[in-house]
């Protein structure tokens, strides 16, 4: 378990967190969002310890990761795929880590299978590296010590297509097996194919935090039929809202059951019958950061 608590930090007079709380639990992909400057990396960085926090608390599993021995056992982290040693091999970087972290060398290998680098990719020194093949050294890192829980920031960036999906696969196994994962992203289409839960931030305040089907869900039906037209003029003389869907069927305001009723009533055959779907993730995020994006403030 992730637990940011009451966190604040200042740099001089500037407030760049604001008594920022949340969790991110075992087993679940959270997805961290905010625009420009809104203070995830911050957040990252004192909750790895790279920074210190002006007040509250930043843990993993209750304790401070500066105060853990072997914190590469307990969290693995990605902040700057680009800050690896220019002149080191990939395959040297780990085996040092492995060493530090008192790790059987065998690990190394299966990391570097893992994020797919080949063998004559891991032997090349890092400086010769596209982005893409940083973050997958980075994610090797960060997998290395076994650890139960993963911090990311922005690891898909660099990553095509196909490494992006193979991303979301191995960050899902990773939170089926039970791990912990904070990830930060400008990728909304990923992260809401991803994250089990949300947390948006803007001018270092949360904005949102819950479960992206709580967060996304809207209210309502959608439903299909062998008679939308029937099935549409049951409901608006019941007083719902009704509209046809861009690809068929009906979104209304009335509950799945009171549709299932009027159906019934109206000797409609139902096809499909679901919770209304919300406009998604980037209309979530634009409302809610509407007042701290970069855009608007220079507007
Ligand atoms: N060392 C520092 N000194 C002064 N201000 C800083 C420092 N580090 C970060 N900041 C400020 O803190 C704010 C939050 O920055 P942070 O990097 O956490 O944002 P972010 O949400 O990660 O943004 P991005 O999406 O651009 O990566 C920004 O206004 C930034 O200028």
């Amino acid at each position: 378990m992730i637990e940011i608590a009451h966190l604040t930090k200042r740099y001089g007079s500037t407030t760049v967190l604001d008594d920022v709380s949340f969790t991110a639990a075992p087993g679940r992909v959270t997805g961290f969002l905010g625009p420009n400057g809104a203070g995830k990396s911050t957040t990252m960085r004192v909750l790895c310890g790279l920074a210190t926090a002006s007040s509250g608390t930043a843990t993993v599993a209750g304790r401070r990761l500066r105060d853990v021995p072997n914190p590469g056992r307990t969290v693995g982290v990605l902040l700057d795929a680009s800050a690896q040693h220019a002149g080191r091999s990939g395959r040297e970087v780990l085996t040092l880590s492995a060493r530090l972290m008192g790790l059987a060398p065998g690990r190394v290998a299966a990391c570097l299978d893992l994020v797919g680098l080949t063998a004559a990719e891991a032997d090349a020194r890092t400086r010769t590296y596209s982005l893409g093949m940083r973050q997958r050294l980075g994610l090797a890192h960060a997998l290395l010590g076994e650890p139960d829980a993963l911090v990311l920031d922005e690891p898909a960036n660099g990553l095509d297509p196909a490494g992006i999906r193979w991303m979301r696969d191995l960050l899902r196994a990773y939170a089926d097996g039970g791990g912990t994962v904070l990830l930060s992203s400008h990728l909304l289409r990923e992260v809401e194919a991803v994250a089990d839960d949300l947390v948006l931030i803007g001018r270092g305040r949360v904005l949102a935090h819950g479960t992206t089907a709580d967060l996304l869900s809207a209210p309502g039906t959608e439903v299909r039929s062998l008679d939308d037209g029937a099935l549409a003029g049951a409901l608006i003389a019941a007083g719902h809202d009704v509209r046809p869907l861009d690809d068929g069927g009906l979104s209304t305001s009335a509950s799945a059951e009171a549709v299932g009723r009027h159906a019934l009533d109206a000797r409609v055959v139902l096809l499909d019958l679901r919770p209304a779907r919300s406009a998604g993730l980037e209309d979530l995020f634009f409302t809610l950061t509407a007042g701290s994006a970069r855009e608007e403030v220079a507007a």
